[in-house]
């Protein structure tokens, strides 16, 4: 199994081209079932769950065509199965995301569930229960969610108890082509639903509030094909804009969008940061400044993102002084604390607190990891720490960061792939 072996090799400096957004991609993938026509989508990023979601369009009976730069067309006007197996369902939790776009096209679906994982339970019942106040009959039986509806689904109005991203995506998917107005309210107001709005409305669909809490589905009853550009990846600049902070280096992400960082933005400045940014693009500068710790508190967009919140780990366990970190997101997403305490981090866990005192130097050591972003946290930290670190499983990273070592040796980082 592959592993990172990562050595301190001092500030980072240079500039990297941040990818298309992983948890944009995915659901604009699932979303291409709805179209009656080719839907082309360029700027997706390289990485296992993009490669996973077009084997399961395949599976479905989709035509895809993908071209020497990864753009790819999608016809699915020939479903012939309408499951979503196991097999492939437990690697990539965003599988349920084909619920919708199945029951509203087809009028029936069958998508394993997804389960749990290392960061937490991950229901799907706001999603389930969403497609019911539309019209859709659901079982759950065997791990598996059996979905159908006799013609169209209904225009409803849904109020979701909690803000759920993939519960907001699958409804306004589901309601695209349903009968009558649907409104979400307590939407998810992420970056990554107004990217599928976007892609949705360029593909005939009408949908209005994409970004606000209330969101408004016209359905209507059918999607022509047409081109989308999947949006940058900000927690992929993040964690490269972190990579700067901790290593007390400079670097220039390109290819992004500012706008979409605000509250991270704000967190490296208070860490000591110098930022510029431009239309495309986020420069960092510690100007060689050890990092000061700051406090974190998790919440849905466009409060700080959980998926930054190991990252912030990693420069807390570094920085100046002492950093509270709370996560209110995920009731298990501290796993990468206790391989950063391996390293000589001096991190308390207090239920969903973690306390951060920051220390000079980490110590190398070989660590294993849990998730996507606990696994990149440990790479923040083989940055920074003394000797060597090796990251175990890091078959996670490769869900969410398009070739990060070579990534990180453009920028002067001493990281390989072992095998
Ligand atoms: C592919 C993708 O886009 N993944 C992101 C998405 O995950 P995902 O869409 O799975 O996360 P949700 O926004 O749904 O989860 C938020 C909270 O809602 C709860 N919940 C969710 C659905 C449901 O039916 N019932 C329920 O109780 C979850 O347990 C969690 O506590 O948003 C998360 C929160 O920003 C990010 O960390 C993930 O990177
Ligand atoms: C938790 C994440 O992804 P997923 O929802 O795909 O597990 C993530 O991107 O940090």
């Amino acid at each position: 199994m592959d592993k990172l072996l990562i050595k301190d090799a001092g500030p980072l400096d240079g500039s990297v081209k941040i990818s298309g957004a992983k948890n944009a991609a995915l659901p604009i993938l699932m979303g291409s079932l709805l179209v009656d026509g080719v839907t082309s989508i360029g700027n997706l990023p390289h990485l296992n769950d993009v490669t996973t979601t077009l084997e399961l369009l395949g599976r479905l009976g989709a035509q895809l065509t993908i071209d020497d730069k990864f753009n790819v067309d999608i016809d699915a006007s020939d479903i012939h199965s309408h499951e979503a197996p196991y097999d492939l369902v437990k690697t990539m939790r965003a599988s349920i995301l084909v619920l919708g776009p199945l029951i509203a096209r087809y009028g029936q679906a069958v998508v394993s569930l997804p389960g749990g994982c290392a960061i937490g339970a991950r229901p799907v019942n706001l999603h389930i229960e969403g497609m019911r106040e539309m019209g859709a009959e659901i079982e759950v039986e065997a791990g598996y969610v059996k979905a159908k509806v006799n013609g169209r689904l209904k225009g409803a109005k849904i109020f979701m108890d909690t803000i759920s991203v993939g519960a907001t995506e699958n409804l306004i998917m589901a309601a695209t082509l349903a009968d009558g107005v649907t409104t979400i309210e307590n939407a998810a107001r992420e970056p990554e639903v107004v990217d599928l709005v976007n892609f949705l409305n360029a593909m005939g669909a009408k949908i209005s509030g994409g970004g606000t809490s209330v969101i408004t589905i016209e359905g209507v009853e059918r999607l022509h094909g047409g081109q989308h550009n999947v949006q940058p990846d900000r927690i992929e600049t993040g964690t490269y804009l972190v990579a700067a902070a901790i290593t007390r280096g400079r670097v220039l992400c390109k290819n992004t969008d500012p706008t979409l960082l605000d509250s991270v933005l704000a967190k490296l400045e208070e860490a000591g940061a110098e930022i510029k940014t431009g239309d495309d693009w986020i420069e960092l500068d510690m100007k060689g400044q050890r990092p000061k710790a700051v406090n974190i508190k998790t919440a849905p967009y466009p409060a700080f993102p959980t998926d930054m919140q190991a990252q912030f780990c990693a420069l807390n366990s570094v920085a100046e002084g002492t950093g509270i970190i709370t996560e209110t997101i995920f009731e298990n997403r501290f796993m990468h604390v206790l391989e950063m305490q391996r390293m000589g981090a001096e991190i308390d866990i207090e239920g969903n607190t973690a306390i951060c005192r920051g220390v000079e130097k980490l110590s190398g050591a070989q660590v294993m990891a849990t998730d996507l972003r606990a696994s990149a946290s440990l790479v923040l930290s083989g940055l920074v720490a003394d000797g060597e670190t090796l990251v175990d499983r890091i078959y996670h990273i490769d869900r969410g960061y398009e070739t990060i070592e070579e990534k990180l040796q453009n920028l002067g980082a001493s990281i390989k792939r072992v095998g």
